[in-house]
């Protein structure tokens, strides 16, 4: 075998990017990601949504569902203030194991906890293991036939509070069609499309932003 594209993509970071320097570390992914090999990381054109959304709401506490390599970790991270906390659940240990040290390269790791798992069993241990009450920002960019009964169960666990922001990639490729159902026909939800690019290439894509409301 040899290496994964995950760890081809590690290397590209060590050696392209600057220790510490969070830019750097999404610099070197997008233009190994787009020169290099496509990778499904949120990438740069979805990013710039994702940076401008997670600036206005400013967030205390995080959920990250889909850690991937870490790269939109180390983009939300990057903005986020002194003090708050990221946490990011990732279900499959090789991909985990690669994000752990893409983050710490950046010199994220004192803001993000990767907790390895599925959503669905760790979404309720939240409150328990990580002392959380609420979320004020969630992303959502794991498998997205999961985006829906997540949501939900975010919803019963008690996690959202009035003004919590949920932002979900992919609802147009690979598509999310039952969580934009969900949260579009909602009363709890007010909701808008950022029309955007599939990462790296010319398809559409595009993330949905929905307000809890309470
Ligand atoms: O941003 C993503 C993109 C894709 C994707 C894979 C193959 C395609 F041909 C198109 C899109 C899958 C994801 C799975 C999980 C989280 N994000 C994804
Ligand atoms: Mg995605």
């Amino acid at each position: 075998t040899g290496t994964s594209r995950p760890q081809r993509m590690l290397k590209a970071v060590q050696k392209n990017a600057t220790k510490g320097d969070p830019q750097s570390v999404i610099s070197a992914i997008d233009y190994y990601c787009r020169h290099k090999e496509w990778a499904m990381n949120v990438g740069d054109d979805k990013g710039l949504i994702l940076d401008s959304v997670l600036m206005e709401v400013n967030p205390s506490t995080v959920l990250e569902l889909g850690t991937y390599c870490g790269y939109s970790t180390v983009r939300i991270a990057r903005l986020m203030s002194p003090g708050s906390k990221l946490i990011t659940v990732e279900f499959n240990p090789a991909f985990a194991e690669v994000a752990r040290q893409i983050i710490a390269y950046a010199g994220l790791q004192d803001k993000v906890t990767l907790v390895e798992g599925s959503s669905g069993d760790l979404i309720p241990k939240m409150k328990e293991r990580f002392g959380i009450k609420y979320f004020d920002f969630v992303f959502l960019d794991h498998w997205k036939d999961s985006y829906a009964p997540d949501t939900k169960l975010l919803e019963d666990c008690g996690l959202l509070k009035k003004g919590t922001v949920l932002l979900a990639d992919n609802v147009i490729c690979p598509g999310a069609p039952e969580y934009l159902k969900y949260v579009r026909n909602s009363p709890r939800y007010e909701s808008r499309y950022y029309k955007s690019n599939l990462e790296y290439t010319k398809a559409e894509d595009g993330l949905e932003k929905s307000v809890f409301l309470g």
